[in-house]
């Protein structure tokens, strides 16, 4: 096991240069892995630099967002998510409630995942939350711009998952076997500024921890995010020019028996008086890849504290609560 204390509660999320990760130098990676494996064991979140998307593709997916959200009403329930059984498409303000007990999330949103037809056996066999898009005709190209930023989110989200790996010294390729075909959603999401009429505690995105292993935020300049660090107070992750916001799910709680970090966060958007507009794409192997604590997470002869599972049921249970669709 390596050993590490983080040294006091965070007040700041660190920037994480990836560019020496995509040398072929392994101390080089291994440096990286070393900055990754300290924010991990400290809130679970840092920022990526020089990550290699280009910054014209993350410009235009935010555009993308607001174009989509800037239609009429009428075109965007055209794709009504609860329309979906999958749940994908337009989710109206107030459909979600991520911090249980507390009033609907003020957010508007826009659900994409894995692409599946009726044909797929786990469409015909009914497995929770697969089936295919719904993609709206409006704006135009649409479909196609956010492809092509989930083929960025998958290189990215690849290159993180081998880094990951070895920030627990474990081989850069551990998680290759789950990683040919990710399960990922992903999420254009519109917060209006916070109107004074909101109930006691009713935010934009209520205090959430993420359910699976890495979230990739790309977020506008608004701000408003906010995540808990060791001592319980709310720390900001403002926006960064040319950076993502990363963090780690509950999954890697599982993977590294606690020893990696998925923290609660939130957002607000009182003070800008302007929407905010952000874009968090949610990675992980695919549904059914068994995640259990890593080699290297326990002491010889331990016993992990977290029961094993999969990763798309425990999605598919965590959809069920937050959108109240529980049985
Ligand atoms: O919009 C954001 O900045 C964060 C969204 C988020 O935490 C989520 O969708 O899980
Ligand atoms: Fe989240």
């Amino acid at each position: 096991m390596i050993v590490y204390t983080p040294p006091k509660p965070a007040t700041t999320i660190p920037v994480i240069d990836l560019a020496p990760s995509f040398s072929d130098d392994p101390a080089l990676k291994r440096a990286v892995a070393w900055e990754i494996h300290k924010s991990a064991r400290d809130t679970g979140f840092f920022y990526i630099a020089n990550h290699g998307v280009a910054q014209e593709l993350m410009d235009g997916q935010l555009a993308l967002a607001r174009d989509f959200f800037s239609l009429p009403l009428a075109e965007k329930l055209a794709v009504d998510a609860r329309k979906s059984a999958c749940m994908r498409g337009y989710e109206v303000p107030g459909i979600q409630t991520l911090d249980d007990g507390s009033p609907p999330d003020l957010k508007e949103g826009f659900l994409i995942g894995c692409d599946l037809d009726d044909d797929h056996p786990y469409v015909r066999d009914g497995v929770p939350n697969c089936g295919a898009n719904q993609w709206p005709s409006k704006p135009d190209g649409f479909r196609r711009r956010y492809e092509a930023y989930m083929d960025e989110m998958f290189r990215v989200g690849r290159h993180l998952m081998g880094l990951i790996a070895l920030s627990l010294d474990l081989p850069e390729t551990y998680f290759a076997d789950g990683l040919a075909e990710p399960l990922f959603n992903s999420r254009l999401l519109r917060y209006a500024p916070q109107p004074e009429t909101a109930a006691f505690n009713q935010i934009g995105a209520g205090a959430h921890t993420d359910w699976g292993m890495i979230t990739i935020l790309l977020q506008d300049d608004v701000g408003g995010l906010e995540v808990e660090n060791a001592a319980g107070e709310w720390i900001a992750a403002p926006a960064i020019p040319g950076t993502f916001v990363i963090n780690l799910g509950e999954m890697v709680r599982v993977l590294t028996n606690g020893l990696y970090h998925a923290n609660m966060h939130r957002v607000l958007n009182n003070h800008s008086g302007r929407d905010r507009f952000s874009v968090p794409t949610f990675f992980d192997p695919n549904y059914f890849y068994e995640v259990r604590c890593a080699p290297t997470c326990l002491p010889a002869g331990g016993k992990p504290d977290f029961q094993e599972t999969t990763v798309g049921g425990h999605i598919a249970e965590m959809y069920r609560k937050t959108y109240g669709l529980a049985a």
